[in-house]
């Protein structure tokens, strides 16, 4: 029976018209010239691929992949690579853009890009995902580059898709070059604390934001959407903080404890259970998984997919914080709704940065050829979260708007005078 791809998913908001709409009006804000707002708002570079794969018996499925570099002002471009069988174009696109946004407002010297196969790779062998990962890297190798754009993990990837990419690549080089990817295995040049980077920028985050809102982290209540990288490390900090975690979930369901979770003992079991929470016994199935994102909690992190918090449920919300480890998980449309009910946002180019961050470093190690430890690591990282967080914070005040366009407002700001500076493309 021939393969059928996946209807991409439509009845959402599109996350590029998502991404646009707060563009606009932090460009708005920061009066910016027609010209400089039409070079930062379109993507440089499109690129979408077909790539024919020998499946396990036998058979050739071909598959579609993308990578989009929407902006190369700041530097070589940057961002992860998505393996989902809902991705589509205007998702990559909007994710490229919200890379190049992140990197300016953590200030590191990238430009954005994301790339993303449509495919299930939990259906996939992982004979045939390497299979896949190396042909979508051939299909790229004029676009990958360590000084032109550097590849990292996303959704359905990991330390495992980035050490065969560098391989690939490296093969077509005839040298070793590991700076062309980040996010890799530690013996194969990765840096310490990649692995828990974004969850950890993400707890910082939350942190210094219960401290703007007189929050106690040791009195407050968390619910996290999505234990996969991002998800179960954010848990994991804020539960090391003293958090009580009454939700987690992945795709399983949503798992409730009203007298807190021990994420230890969840990671342990979901380790221990392929990958998921299915059947743990430390919390109670919620009947809606839903309902986890509008439950009685201080903090939400929804830290898994785009387009969760609507207009569907974006008045339901009780937290007084949320904190988006994932990429573009609130549509624009809920902007409104969440900012009436006076909720604090850490938006996701601000809360989910510390990944690019530590990726960043681990670029910086491979090129040195040194390895920094751990402690320098998370110093590092955390300084630049914490400066990140307070420089946004202040453009929020400055210009009376939400820490989410004043986050825009600070990346725009930097990506337009770089542009004016160079002299244009
Ligand atoms: N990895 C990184 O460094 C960074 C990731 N991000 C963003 O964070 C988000 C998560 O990425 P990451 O953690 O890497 O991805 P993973 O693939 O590691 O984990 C995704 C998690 O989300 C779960 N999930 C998927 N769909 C749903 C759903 N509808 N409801 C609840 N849970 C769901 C998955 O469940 P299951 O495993 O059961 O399918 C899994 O637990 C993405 O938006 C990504 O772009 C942002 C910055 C950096
Ligand atoms: O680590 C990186 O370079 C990029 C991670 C990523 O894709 C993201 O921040 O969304």
């Amino acid at each position: 029976m021939a393969y059928k791809e996946p209807a991409p998913i439509k009845d959402k908001e599109n996350p590029f018209e998502s991404m646009m709409s707060r563009f606009n009006i932090a460009a708005e804000c920061l009066g910016l010239d027609d010209d400089t707002y039409n070079v930062l708002k379109s993507p440089a570079r499109q690129v979408i691929v077909n790539m024919p794969i020998t499946m396990d018996d036998g058979s050739v499925r071909v598959f579609e992949g993308f990578r989009v570099v929407h902006s190369t002002i700041l530097g070589p471009s940057k961002g992860g690579i998505r393996y989902d069988k809902g991705v589509f174009l205007d998702e990559v696109k909007a994710l490229a853009a919200w890379m190049t946004w992140k990197c300016a407002v953590v200030d590191i010297p990238y430009g954005g890009a994301k790339g993303g196969i449509i495919c299930d790779p939990t259906t996939m062998s992982a004979a045939e995902l390497e299979r896949l990962t190396r042909a979508y890297t051939l299909a790229l190798i004029d676009t990958f580059g360590p000084d032109q754009d550097i590849p990292a993990p996303d959704m359905g990837t990991g330390p495992r898709e980035m050490a065969w990419l560098m391989d690939e690549y490296s093969k077509t080089k005839g040298m070793t070059v590991n700076s062309v990817v980040t996010g890799k295995p530690l013996v194969l040049g990765g840096s310490l604390g990649r692995v828990e980077a974004t969850g950890r920028g993400v707890m910082v985050s939350a942190m210094a934001a219960m401290e703007k809102l007189g929050m106690d982290p040791t009195k407050s209540t968390a619910a996290i959407q999505g234990f996969g990288n991002v998800g179960s490390w954010a848990a994991k900090l804020l539960f090391d903080k003293g958090v009580k975690i009454l939700a987690v979930s992945d795709i399983t369901g949503a798992y409730w404890n009203e007298n807190g979770i021990d994420i230890d003992a969840a990671i342990e079991y979901k380790n221990a259970h392929k990958g998921r929470l299915e059947g743990f016994k430390g919390a109670e199935l919620m009947a809606d998984p839903g309902d986890l994102l509008t439950s009685k909690v201080d903090v939400l992190v929804p830290a898994a997919v785009e387009d969760v918090i609507t207009i569907a449920n974006a008045d339901k919300i009780q937290a007084r914080l949320i904190v988006e480890g994932a990429n573009g998980p609130t549509s624009a449309n809920a902007d409104k709704i969440i900012n009436e009910k006076g909720i604090m946002v850490v938006p996701d180019i601000l809360a989910n940065s510390g990944g690019v961050t530590v990726s960043y470093f681990e670029w910086v190690q491979n090129r040195l050829g040194y390895k920094w430890t751990l402690e320098l690591v998370t110093e590092r990282a955390e300084r630049i979260m914490t400066d990140a967080f307070e420089k946004v914070y202040a453009t929020s005040q400055k210009y009376n708007v939400t820490m989410r366009i004043a986050a825009y407002i600070v990346a725009i700001d930097k990506v337009a005078q770089t542009y004016k500076f160079r002299g244009g493309f």
